[in-house]
């Protein structure tokens, strides 16, 4: 029985901040890994911007590079593309284990958007890391008006595995400030270096 932090993201690309909010979350949460799922697509963010899924991949097992951070495209595999769907594959597909969400701060602003969002927080619990800009607007996001009768101390933060669902815990991190929409603002075709170059014309 192994206890996973899933970071679900479209990592376009993965940055330190990714790095940064998972090694916390393994510390402060008790973890055995975080697994990153490179997410095929996400619903709510445009296609035109979003690099291909191999160099997304690529580029974050460069930036992950420790011993339990696993990059993963499993959403791929399960087939699964919201993340309520993919939470209930995880847990049938891995019984031996223990799983809990993490987000940034930003994405609780949003939730209430995610399909069956509630379903989700009845199937894990979701551990909400801070991220500079979005605290405040995080405890006051439209799914806390649900949410906040089900929050966790952070003093509890280690016995998630004991929580009765739905939980939410806040974990007051370090801030970083790096953003995959600042990279992207600076180097939008960072991606380049991750695809081959196409055989050349006979
Ligand atoms: N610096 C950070 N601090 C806290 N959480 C972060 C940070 N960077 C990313 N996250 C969280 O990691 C997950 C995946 O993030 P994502 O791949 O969308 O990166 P991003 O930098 O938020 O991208 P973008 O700027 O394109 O929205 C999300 O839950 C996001 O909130
Ligand atoms: O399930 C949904 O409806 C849904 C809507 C928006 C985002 N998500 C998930 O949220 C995670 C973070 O996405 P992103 O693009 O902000 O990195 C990623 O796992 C997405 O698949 C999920």
């Amino acid at each position: 029985m192994a206890r996973i932090g899933i970071l679900g993201g479209s990592f376009n690309p993965a940055h330190g901040g990714h790095r940064h909010i998972s090694l916390q979350a393994l510390r402060r949460l008790g973890l055995d890994q975080v697994w990153w799922l490179v997410s095929p697509q996400n619903p709510l963010k445009a296609k035109r911007t979003m690099a291909p899924l191999p160099a997304r991949m690529l580029r974050a097992k460069e930036v992950a590079r420790h011993p339990r951070l696993e990059v993963t495209a499993l959403e791929v595999e399960l087939g699964t593309r919201y993340s309520a769907d993919t939470a209930r594959a995880l847990v049938r597909r891995f019984p031996q284990h223990d799983f809990i969400w993490l987000m940034g701060a930003d994405n609780l602003v949003q939730f209430h958007r995610w399909k069956e969002w509630r379903r989700l927080a009845r199937t894990l619990p979701i551990a909400v890391m801070a991220r500079p800009d979005y605290i405040g607007a995080a405890h006051r996001a439209q799914a806390m008006g649900w949410l906040r009768r089900f929050l966790k101390r952070p003093e509890q933060a280690r016995r998630w595995t004991e929580w009765r669902l739905p939980a939410i815990l806040f974990l007051r991190i370090p801030l970083d400030a790096r953003s995959a929409t600042a990279i992207r603002a600076h180097s939008p075709d960072w991606a380049g270096a991750y695809i081959e170059d196409p055989a050349p014309p006979r």
